[in-house]
């Protein structure tokens, strides 16, 4: 891994200058009280921004005994930083374009956190290919996945919690009962076909390095109890379990399903919700071994489990295990990527499986299970294309609820059934508009309009966060009346509780889950059949278990069919088989659901393969779009973006990078496109632009970029008004 100096420099890499030994300041085992001539050279990966433009670990003094995957503290110019001593150089090789600092000129480490078990070898592995595949600098990224208050201890504030935590284990009486391992015996006989895609995951744990299983199974089809009964068995093997999910609103209810089935063993989750302390405690639990089972989001991945024996990645295809800002890691790549190092089972469960996945089930690299069959035999909803073109033009905003949407919406009342009207945009409307001079309410700071917020009357900007009090008039020509155009769920709400009175309407999206807790109430309103009609984003699409609900209606979903983005198709149609999915999942309604899609596009091909259920008929046409349009997964992508307080500074910046990028023979055969605005160019007042790296395989990709990165750190000193820059391996959206 190649590094350069902090201050750009190719010379010699160190922590900095040569500086008083650390005395005991601190309680831990430090350098001072180690004679010197037992001091030999240690690596230390280091919590350094990937601005800082440095790479690898920075070479130290350090005891002979000083083991990698050790925190140790360290000082990096003048400050106190965290780092983690890493491996040495295999004999001989030196890091490449680096003259390494004489011993005698390299600065000590300082206290080490010894109390702490070393992260294994294992985890540095997954670490320094995550660095290396996301360009970023392996001691920040190590780092940064380490829980927060980890990073602020000493070593005696690291025992006084090491010790907390046993005591408060041994309270709990947790290793006896882990001991007993009660799986309670009220388990669902399995189905032929789940039985089947067990005995699949069974046979691949047991081979030498197993092939990652992609679990294809319809919205319904037990995918959830496949990952229990696979996660029974590493239990049975005394192995760790790690399962993903896409978002911390989904954890809650798998917790509660794993709660259920595995009394009495110890359950973890990790998510960015957590308090610092729970984080802390969780992932203590899951290094030490204690913790049997680790629910979490996307950076759960990282999580260091001694004892790893499957991972379950489930929903897949979700965006949300891309991480979108720092390191932009896939966690569900690098899941991937870990089975591999662990050689364990990787279970990527999914009833839409994102087509990179979808393309290496068919390639043969991961093996597929399919489960075709709902749970009780029920059939999915019948898919009706509502096709509005049918309805009579009128003057104004077409009305999103059909005259023969609400006979559906009364139907359902009258047998007291449940429905799901789903629209993907929250607030009232999605902007306010003057007809007189045609003012509309664009957010100042962003390119983006502000939108309407009728409960708490205000203008927002969904990029920025900023907000304005609604205007009594137009700002611009004093008309008096100015209206929403377009719907939010806000007012999908108020238009379908004044068109169906007596209807107990719900509404749940981002605005009405603010505060904690209230989602959990909210869900539970809906389950124990308080609501009639629910009213959500994709936040109630996506995973819940809904018994009552027969109808599910998207009232506006063509936005995404024209879509810049080659992503949105394949997005529009998992999300709206999900949303579907929430329907008929009592068998005995199934028959009798329905997934009401109002379209002006009946005939549009990905609909057609949605009132088919026919995900697969969808992924062959859309894989031979992108492979004729040289697309992932048939080509390899990287963006670089810009941003800067003008345009110019963001454009001139990577315009020439790309001159740079020329002028690298590694760049050859690779595409690179001009830098371009991003969709929203503008964002609180900072200009954004990218530049697109296409390559047709993986590792040239990865040639090129570490060949131009450096390149990019000097260009980014030389630009002024360039605020940030960034490389993103593997976008999801361009
Ligand atoms: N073998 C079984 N016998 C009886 N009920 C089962 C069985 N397997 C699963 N179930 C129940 O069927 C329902 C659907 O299962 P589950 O939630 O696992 O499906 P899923 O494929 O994960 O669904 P989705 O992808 O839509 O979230 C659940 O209520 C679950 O408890
Ligand atoms: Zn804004």
């Amino acid at each position: 891994m190649a590094g350069s100096r902090p201050d750009g420099g190719r010379g010699p890499v160190s922590g900095g200058g040569i500086g008083h030994p650390r005395t005991g300041r601190r309680r831990g085992r430090a350098v001072s009280d180690v004679p010197p001539d037992a001091l030999r050279r240690v690596r230390v990966a280091v919590e350094a921004p990937q601005h800082s433009g440095l790479t690898g670990p920075l070479d130290y003094l350090g005891p002979q005994d000083l083991t990698p995957g050790t925190l140790v503290h360290v000082t990096l110019g003048r400050r106190d930083v965290m780092g983690l001593v890493w491996d040495d150089l295999p004999e001989g090789q030196d890091v490449p374009g680096e003259d390494r600092l004489p011993e005698s000129e390299l600065r000590p480490v300082g206290e080490a956190l010894d109390a702490l078990p070393p992260l294994s070898d294992r985890w540095r592995r997954l670490l320094d290919f995550a660095a290396n595949y996301y360009q970023r600098s392996v001691g920040e990224l190590a780092l940064a996945v380490l829980p927060p208050q980890l990073r602020e201890l000493d070593a005696k504030q690291l025992q006084a919690r090491l010790k907390k935590l046993d005591k408060a284990d041994a309270a709990a009486g947790k290793a006896a009962a882990d001991a007993a391992s009660p799986i309670l015996p009220e388990r669902p006989a399995l189905s032929a076909q789940q039985q089947a895609a067990l005995d699949a995951i069974d046979a691949l744990a047991a081979t030498e390095a197993p092939q990652p299983a992609l679990l294809w199974g319809l919205t319904g089809s037990g995918k959830t109890e496949i990952y229990l009964r696979a996660a029974e068995a590493a239990l049975a093997r005394g192995q760790q379990v790690l399962v993903l999910v896409p978002e911390i609103n989904l954890t809650p209810q798998l917790e509660a399903r794993f709660a259920e089935r595995f009394v009495g063993h110890s359950i973890v989750s990790l998510h960015s919700a957590l308090t610092p302390a729970q984080r802390l405690r969780h992932w203590l639990a899951a290094h030490l071994g204690r913790a049997q089972l680790v629910l979490g989001t996307r950076l759960a991945v990282f999580a260091s489990l001694p004892r790893l024996g499957l991972i379950v990645v489930d929903e897949e295809h979700d965006p949300s295990y891309k991480q979108q800002d720092g390191a932009r890691y896939s966690a569900r790549d690098l899941a991937v990527y870990r089975g591999h190092l662990e050689r364990v089972p990787v279970v990527l469960g999914s009833a839409t499986p994102s087509l990179e996945s979808w393309q290496h089930a068919l390639g043969g690299r991961y093996r597929r299970i399919d489960l075709t069959e709902r749970i009780g035999g029920g059939a999915l909803p019948r898919v009706r294309l509502f096709d509005m073109n049918r309805l009579e033009r009128k003057k104004g905003v077409t009305t999103a609820l059909s005259v023969p949407l609400l006979d559906a919406l009364r139907k359902r009342l009258d047998r007291g059934e449940q429905s799901l009207v789903f629209l993907n945009r929250r607030g009232y409307a999605p902007v306010l508009h003057c007809d007189q001079c045609n003012w509309k309410s664009d957010c100042p700071h962003c390119s983006a309009h502000q939108v309407f917020h009728r409960e708490d009357r205000t203008l927002r900007c969904h990029h920025c966060g900023v907000s304005t009090r609604v205007p009594r008039a137009c700002p611009s020509c004093g008309n008096p009346d100015i209206a929403p155009l377009g719907r939010g769920t806000e007012r999908l709400e108020e238009q379908l509780a004044a068109a169906l009175p007596g209807a107990r309407v719900a509404r749940i999206d981002a605005d009405t889950t603010r505060l904690k807790g209230s989602l959990e109430s909210q869900l539970a309103a809906v389950h124990d059949g308080d609501v009639d009609i629910l009213v959500g984003t994709q936040m109630v699409a996506k995973g819940h278990d809904f018994r009552r609900i027969t109808l599910v209606a998207a009232v506006n979903p063509d936005g995404a069919l024209f879509s810049s983005d080659f992503r949105a198709p394949e997005r529009l149609f998992s999300l709206l088989m999900q949303a579907g999915g929430r329907a008929g999942r009592d068998a005995a309604q199934a028959a009798a659901s329905e997934m009401w899609i109002q379209t002006w596009y009946p005939e549009h091909a990905l609909y057609q393969s949605l009132q088919k259920h026919d995900y697969e008929a969808f992924a062959a046409s859309q894989l031979a779009e992108r492979m004729s349009a040289g697309l992932p997964p048939f080509a390899h992508l990287a963006l670089v973006r810009a941003e800067g307080r003008s345009v110019e500074a963001a454009r001139d910046f990577l315009t020439a990078a790309q001159e740079a990028a020329q002028a690298l023979p590694l760049s050859l055969g690779l595409l690179l496109y001009p830098p371009v605005p991003m969709s929203i160019a503008r964002v609180a007042d900072v200009e954004r632009f990218q530049m697109l790296i296409e390559a047709g395989s993986r590792a040239q990709l990865q040639r090129f970029l570490r060949a131009w990165l450096p390149d990019l750190h000097v260009l980014k000193r030389r630009q002024k008004g360039l605020t940030r820059w960034a490389v993103d391996v593997d976008p999801l959206a361009i």
